[in-house]
């Protein structure tokens, strides 16, 4: 959109509304009957209230009366503990079952809000705002809301939408490359999975002029959008969104047991894209020169996750709580050429291995 006027997307029972400025729909919205007299409380990390928290409340002044809860930066933030922390100061600040929660901040932010929001009292209203690249256009829509537990993924979790997502492209300004990487991966995601077209356009993206990314920040919300509209509980079609998160996943969770360096959700899926486009090729589904274009592609943003061979059997221990998994098969969505993906594919360990090594091996 190299800043096109404020979008308006209906999805299943609320609105995502994007664009720079959308903001002043935030506030005439929080001023109508409907929150009359609410206590408003604002979710925020350490980097969110320094960075994002002055430009939302000087957006939408009735915020500053709103009370702010603050916790740490990270993935282990999405935690029981931190919950419990949410839940028993909501309740110490006499939150009702009128209040609203405003998840302000990344994908670790909007799971964890979601979360809290979705089990205190049974529910409380909450509306999102994401402010990294990767809560933009995938975390903050489609209602999948959770916490790690055990030190595996979104192990614990609901299905509940915000009241509405407000996402305003300026908040990527602060954010550091790493992470605007970390939330391409999933864009390149929704172009492998269904839209050619779009995996060609994410080609020329510049992250040097971060207007240029709009236009793609639209597309992926509206590709993810009509995705989870049509399978909100992911009884079949929404599982092509877990592409490369079968092995992505699992690396993950073996981050947090290893002495391995924090590896970001969306790296872990660009390696599990590798992976997994491999593993589309070798059951027959995906031609030798795909594979070669989407692998190359991912080289030259990602650098190599290293996993020592001797733990790939620990990784595939990890993907068997895979949540997609039935009869005691590793389920994954692959892809089926370029932008058409397809789901509940049984893979054997062998392949999965196979996969991993080709991974740590490939040269362009
Ligand atoms: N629910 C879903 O559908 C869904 C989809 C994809 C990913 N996720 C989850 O999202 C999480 C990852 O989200 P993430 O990558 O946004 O991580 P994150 O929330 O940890 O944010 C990344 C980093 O950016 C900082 N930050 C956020 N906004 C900023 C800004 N505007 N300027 C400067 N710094 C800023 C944060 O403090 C953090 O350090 C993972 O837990 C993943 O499982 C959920
Ligand atoms: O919205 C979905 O559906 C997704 O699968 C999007 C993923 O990018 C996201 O990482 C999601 O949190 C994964 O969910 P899980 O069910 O595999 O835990
Ligand atoms: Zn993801």
């Amino acid at each position: 959109m190299s800043t096109v006027a404020i979008q308006h997307i209906k999805s299943d029972g609320h609105q995502v509304i994007l664009g720079r400025h959308c903001l002043g729909e935030f506030a005439e919205l929080l001023s109508t009957e409907a929150f009359s007299g609410a206590k408003l409380f604002i979710l925020v990390d350490e980097n969110t209230a320094k960075y994002c928290l002055p430009a939302l409340i000087s957006k939408v002044s009735i915020l500053s009366d709103a009370e702010v809860l603050e916790i740490g930066v990270g993935e282990e933030s999405k935690s029981i503990e931190i919950s419990t922390q949410l839940w028993s100061v909501l309740s110490e600040l006499n939150a009702d079952r009128g209040s609203v929660l405003i998840n302000l901040g990344g994908g670790v932010i909007t799971d964890l809000g979601g979360f809290v929001a979705g089990t205190y009292k049974r529910g409380i209203r909450f509306f999102n705002i994401p402010t990294t690249l990767l809560a933009q256009v995938d975390a903050s829509v489609g209602g999948k809301v959770g916490i790690n537990h055990d030190g595996l993924k979104n192990e614990i979790g609901l299905f509940n939408n915000p009241n509405t997502v407000f996402i305003d492209p300026d908040f990527l300004s602060t954010l550091p490359r790493k992470h605007l990487l970390s939330g391409f991966s999933e864009m390149i995601k929704h172009g492998l999975i269904c839209d050619k077209d779009y995996w060609v356009k994410l080609k020329e993206v510049s992250f040097f002029e971060l207007e240029s990314l709009d236009e793609s920040i639209l597309t992926s919300i509206k590709i993810k959008n009509e995705i989870v509209s049509s399978d909100p509980f992911e009884s079949g079609r929404r599982k092509i969104l877990n592409f490369g998160h079968t092995i992505g996943h699992a690396v993950e969770s073996y981050s947090f047991e290893s002495d391995t360096k924090e590896v970001l959700h969306g790296e872990a899926v660009a390696m599990g894209m590798v992976c997994e486009s491999f593993i589309s090729h070798r059951m027959g589904m995906l031609r030798e020169d795909e594979l070669q274009e989407i692998t190359a592609f991912i080289f030259s943003h990602y650098t190599r996750i290293f996993i020592d061979q001797l733990v790939f059997h620990r990784l595939i221990e990890l993907m068997n709580h895979d949540k997609k998994n039935r009869d005691g098969e590793i389920k994954m969505s692959l892809i089926q050429g370029i932008g058409n993906a397809v789901i509940d594919k049984a893979v054997k360990a062998d392949v999965i291995i196979d996969s991993l090594n080709f991974y740590a091996r490939w040269v362009n």
